[in-house]
Order: C-alpha cells, then sequence, then structure tokens
C-alpha cells in the first residue's frame, strides 16, 4: 500500500497540463478490437487504470507498439478468445470498472463476449443491467455464473432494433454502441448517455466506417456495417482533472493556470465552481485562476436558499467532481449542500474532512451540507486512507490545504486516475513525497 506525506500551507504557482481523459481512454482502447486494422490511439494517460487494460488486450492477443510518450498502436488481427475463458483472465478482468467495455466490442466482432465482475471505484452499488439488457435486445444470449460473478453473451449473429434505455449509463451505452455498428440493420438507442467522451467514441467509430447519427444527443441511430477499419485518435484532456487543479488553486488560495482545457467539452464544470465564488478567466484554451487572497463567496438561489450542487448525466454535473467540490466549500464563506445521487457511498469519506477540522454534517448516505470556514480556521493534517480515486484527491486537496504533515495511504486509488500526480504537484511548489 503506497503512501504520500504532505506538508500543507504552501502556495502553488505556475502552469500544470491535465493528462488525457482516463474514461475516454477506457471507451477508446476497448473499440481496437472492433477492426483487425491498425489503430492508433494519443494523448493515452499513464494511469493504473489504463495500463491494465492495455495488458488486459495484449493477453488477448492485440499486437500493441509503443510509438512515444502517450501514443501506442494496436492491431487485433489475431484475437485470442480462449483466453476469455481463462483463470488468468477471471482474475485481471476484475481490476479496474472499465473492463466491462470489452464485452460490446468481442460481442459485435466475434458473437461473444465475457468479463468477470468489473472492479473500479468502491462507491455503492454498480449495476451492469443496461449492458446487458441492451445486448440482449440486439439478440444475444446472457449467462451469469453466480459463482464466480461471470457474465457471458453470445449470439450467432446481432439485429439492430430500438431501445429505450432504462437509465443513461455511460459505460453502458459505449457497450450497446460498439456491439450495434456491426449488427444487421438499424439500432436506435434512446436514453443514451451522450458525455463528451461518448461522443469521441462514436466520432472514432464513424471514422472507421461506422454509420451513426444523433452523436452529442440522446438519441443515437446506428446502421450496422459488416466490416470496421483502422483510424487514428486523440484523447481529450481529463475534465475530472481539471476540476481537481481548479479546487486545488482555490483552497490553497494558489494562482495556477490550466493548460489547454477544451473548454467547449466542459459543459456544467466552471459553472459549478463559480456557483461557489470561485473566479476563473479563460485565455485561449487555458484557464487562468487567480490567488483568491479574499477567500469565495458561496453564491445562494435567487430567492436566498441555500445553494445545492449535485450531479446528474450529462449535461448535467459529472458526479465524479462532487467530492472536490464538497472539500472545496469547507473554505468557503457561507454554505451549500452537496448531493450526490447517483452513487450511494460516495461521501462517507467526509468523517476524515471532519477529523480535519471541517464543518460538514452528513444527512444522509446521499447529502451532505458543508458550512465553510472562510479559511478563519484551516484544517489540521492527519493520517487518513484514499478510500476511491475522486475522495483520494479531495483529502490530498484537504491536506495541502491543511496545517502540518498529512499522510495519505492507500494511494494506488489516486495512481488509478491521475498520472504522476506526486510530481506534477511539486513542479508547482507542493510538497509532497511518496514513501
Ligand atoms: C469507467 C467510467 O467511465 N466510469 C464512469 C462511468 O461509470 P459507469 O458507466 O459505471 O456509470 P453509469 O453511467 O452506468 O452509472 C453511474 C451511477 O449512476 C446511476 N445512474 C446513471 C444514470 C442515470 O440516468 N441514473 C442513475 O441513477 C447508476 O445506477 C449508477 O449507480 O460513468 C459514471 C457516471 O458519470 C462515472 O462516475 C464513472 O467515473
Ligand atoms: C468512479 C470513477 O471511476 P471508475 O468508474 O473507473 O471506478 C471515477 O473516475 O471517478
Amino acid at each position: 500500500m503506497g503512501t504520500f506525506r504532505i506538508e500543507g500551507g504552501h502556495k502553488l504557482a505556475g502552469e500544470i497540463t491535465p493528462q488525457g481523459a482516463k474514461n475516454e481512454a477506457l471507451q477508446i482502447l476497448c473499440a481496437v478490437l472492433l477492426t483487425p486494422e491498425k489503430v492508433t490511439i494519443n494523448n493515452i494517460p499513464d494511469i493504473i487504470d489504463v495500463n491494465k487494460l492495455i495488458a488486459l488486450l495484449e493477453d488477448l492477443g492485440v499486437k500493441i507498439q509503443k510509438k512515444g510518450k502517450g501514443s501506442y498502436t494496436f492491431k487485433a488481427d489475431d484475437v485470442n478468445l480462449e483466453y476469455l475463458q481463462s483463470a488468468q483472465f477471471k482474475q485481471d478482468g476484475r481490476g479496474l470498472r472499465g473492463s466491462i467495455m470489452l464485452v460490446g466490442p468481442l460481442l459485435g466482432r466475434f458473437g461473444t463476449g465475457y468479463i468477470p465482475k468489473p472492479g473500479g471505484d468502491k462507491i455503492g452499488r454498480r449495476r451492469l443491467d443496461t449492458h446487458f439488457e441492451g445486448f440482449i435486445k440486439l439478440g444475444a444470449k446472457f449467462r451469469y455464473n453466480k459463482e464466480e460473478y461471470f457474465y457471458g453473451v453470445e449470439a450467432d449473429k446481432l439485429v439492430g432494433t430500438y431501445m429505450l434505455l432504462d437509465e443513461a449509463s455511460v459505460t453502458g451505452t459505449a457497450n450497446i454502441v460498439m456491439a450495434a455498428v456491426l449488427a444487421e440493420g438499424t439500432t436506435t438507442i434512446y436514453n443514451a448517455a451522450c458525455e463528451p467522451y461518448l461522443q469521441q467514441l462514436c466520432k472514432m467509430l464513424v471514422r472507421m466506417g461506422a454509420k451513426i447519427s444523433g452523436i452529442g444527443s440522446n438519441l443515437l441511430t446506428i446502421e450496422g456495417v459488416e466490416r470496421l477499419g483502422g483510424t487514428e485518435h486523440t484523447m481529450l484532456p481529463d475534465m475530472i482533472e481539471i476540476g481537481s487543479w481548479v479546487g486545488l488553486a482555490a483552497m490553497t488560495r494558489s494562482e495556477l493556470t490550466i493548460k489547454n482545457v477544451s473548454w467547449d467539452n466542459l459543459g456544467q464544470i466552471p459553472n459549478a465552481f463559480k456557483k461557489l465564488g470561485i473566479q476563473m478567466h479563460l485565455k485561449g484554451d487555458d484557464i487562468y485562476i487567480p490567488p483568491h487572497t479574499d477567500g469565495y463567496e458561496i453564491q445562494n438561489y435567487i430567492d436566498g436558499s441555500i445553494l445545492t450542487i449535485a450531479d446528474a448525466p450529462w449535461p448535467g454535473l459529472t458526479p465524479d467532481l462532487l467530492s472536490i467540490l464538497l472539500v472545496v466549500g469547507t473554505q468557503a464563506r457561507g454554505e451549500l449542500i452537496i448531493h450526490q445521487k447517483m452513487f450511494e457511498s460516495r461521501l462517507f469519506f467526509v468523517d476524515k474532512l471532519l477529523d480535519m477540522g471541517a464543518k460538514i454534517i452528513l444527512c444522509d448516505p446521499h447529502r451532505a451540507t458543508v458550512i465553510g470556514h472562510d479559511f478563519k480556521s484551516t484544517l489540521k493534517a492527519t493520517t487518513m486512507t484514499s478510500p476511491d480515486i475522486r475522495a483520494g484527491v479531495s483529502l490530498l486537496i484537504a491536506a495541502l490545504s491543511a496545517k502540518g504533515t498529512s499522510t495519505i495511504h492507500n494511494i494506488e486509488q489516486i495512481d488509478r486516475g491521475y498520472e504522476n500526480i506526486d510530481e506534477r504537484l511539486r513542479n508547482i511548489g507542493a510538497n509532497i513525497v511518496r514513501v
């Protein structure tokens, strides 16, 4: 179990460049299975989850060449489907959430897809019904081995159809789209997730020869084609990382420039921070955050009632930033409610912030009221364990703002999604070491 030691209270300064998007990379990497031709992918983040998925592709027989930092070519012209039944796959496939998206392309191209119950953050129930209901609608037979938590789908051929998803699942939509592009006839997916990473996936598939319309909306129409070809794809910057750095700048009252953010793909994220009183200026495609020397003040609603920050499927606010917004709220002027609607156990990390002296009332598993200190009292350093990726980074931000030296254990949770975070933070003046 890795550990960070952090001496808080230092002002940070300078520029930070976001990595390629983790959750986009997981979709895009699975899509290389859809063609026997070469696919080149750039701006792949060097993080644990992505590296685990690349290793899984290699074990499946995909030929992989590293071309440079973050750039790889993939050629899935000799896929070893027997590996899907191996004990090794049952073990390794569990290592991350994103592995679930191997199923759609395998089913679409080879008529068979298997996956052990995938891993990822332990943040409450994370069902997969939407994925498999979609595959079944396309004509697949579904099998589930309860003892081994092993899911399987098989089909002689997939046939396009209309489907109304029971929820706008991100990985579920990606999975169904990747199966449907090679199905016979037309598939219509209503209540599809439509976040920028899914748009990126659809655009990549179109470049490979897929016929998809409605990209960016919650109604996708896919005309199946017989085969797909190679392409080149470059990942967007990671919007959750960008939000993390905005939160970091505010909490440490630092002057920071976040480079090349792809502003048009950030949706509600800048607005959510602005509602907390955080100033940011767009310079070209960089976000400049001035030092918040006088703190920041939470806006109430027009009628004077308390601000609620809640998640919702895109174009709503991503649930992955609520932990960070919560931490930022602990030093704001004013109060807010954080309402994490999607996940059931994602707010429990507030216990650690209470230990540090934050004023938070956990109302129920989904809602927390935060009363800001307005920097009149700093958080106190402590020892803590990172429960999930975003809580981990939130605790890291809290530690960087706190007085004294904090210790964070289980930092593999952070390394799962943030590339070389300690070095990048040291480059802007943070006092953080990996021990
Ligand atoms: C690898 C990856 O890409 N992970 C992301 C992906 O996970 P993932 O695709 O697993 O998440 P889903 O979109 O399926 O669902 C997330 C949660 O929200 C609930 N839900 C979802 C849609 C909806 O309309 N109503 C609803 O209640 C689901 O039941 C589930 O508990 O999307 C999540 C939601 O943005 C993000 O937190 C994860 O970081
Ligand atoms: C919940 C997340 O990731 P995963 O779905 O991979 O667990 C996340 O990125 O915040």
